[in-house]
């Protein structure tokens, strides 16, 4: 049964009340989106507080990230999402969000990836199901040109069938999942993880 657009429109706009909620969206940082068709996105305009979203507050694009509605300004980061949705048919939902922990924890990080192994937290993801197992998250290093960042991207995905989602540096995170509550579990798990990520090197360090 496909979703109307009403619907997939209000599943966005509750992600925007409770990740705000949880300061993992402040000001007008983030998008999310939801699959509206095979060929069609559901994406946040851009520069909207994403705490505060309405019916109106989203537009269709399609998967090359051409706005469909015209008079609509699309997210600024549209193409992050389309580009998703090419890649896996199966990805329903997309969230990029901007804690202080993806933030902090992206930016002290000198390598290119962050690994996480034996959580037990690890098992939230799709497709993991031990602690014994190794969640590679890459870094990409921030670029204010989108389609250059999403050509960076690109390789990646291809490379790794099984990724859960990517770190920009200093910016925020990027997860999907075949629906908004996969997409919205995710986030909570990586948020989980970030902060026991810091919490661990800031002990180990004294
Ligand atoms: C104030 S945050 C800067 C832009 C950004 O990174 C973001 O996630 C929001 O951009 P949008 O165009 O989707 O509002
Ligand atoms: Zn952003």
């Amino acid at each position: 049964m496909s979703l109307t657009r009403e619907h997939l429109a209000q599943e966005i706009i509750d992600a925007g009340r409770f990740l705000y909620g949880r300061g993992w969206s402040p000001a007008t940082s983030s998008n999310y989106s939801t699959r509206l068709s095979p060929t069609e996105a559901l994406l946040t305009v851009s520069g909207k507080h994403k705490g505060q979203l309405g019916l109106d507050d989203v537009l269709a694009t399609d998967l090359a990230g051409n706005s469909l509605e015209p008079g609509k300004k699309p997210s600024a980061e549209t193409l992050l999402h389309t580009q998703l949705y090419s890649w896996r048919p199966e990805i329903g939902a997309v969230l990029h969000t901007h804690s202080v922990n993806a933030t902090v924890l992206s930016r002290l990080t000198p390598q290119d990836f962050i690994e996480f192994e034996d959580y037990e937290l690890q098992k939230a993801f799709s497709g993991v199901t031990t602690h014994e197992s190794r969640v590679r998250v890459p870094i990409f290093d921030n670029d204010q040109d989108i389609a250059r960042l999403a050509a960076k991207v690109q390789p990646w995905l291809e490379a790794h069938p099984d990724c859960v989602g990517y770190l920009i540096r200093g910016h925020g995170l990027y997860t999907w999942g075949a629906r908004m509550s996969d997409a919205l579990r995710q986030i909570e798990a990586f948020e989980f993880l970030f902060e026991c990520e810091l919490k661990t090197r800031s002990l180990s360090h004294r």
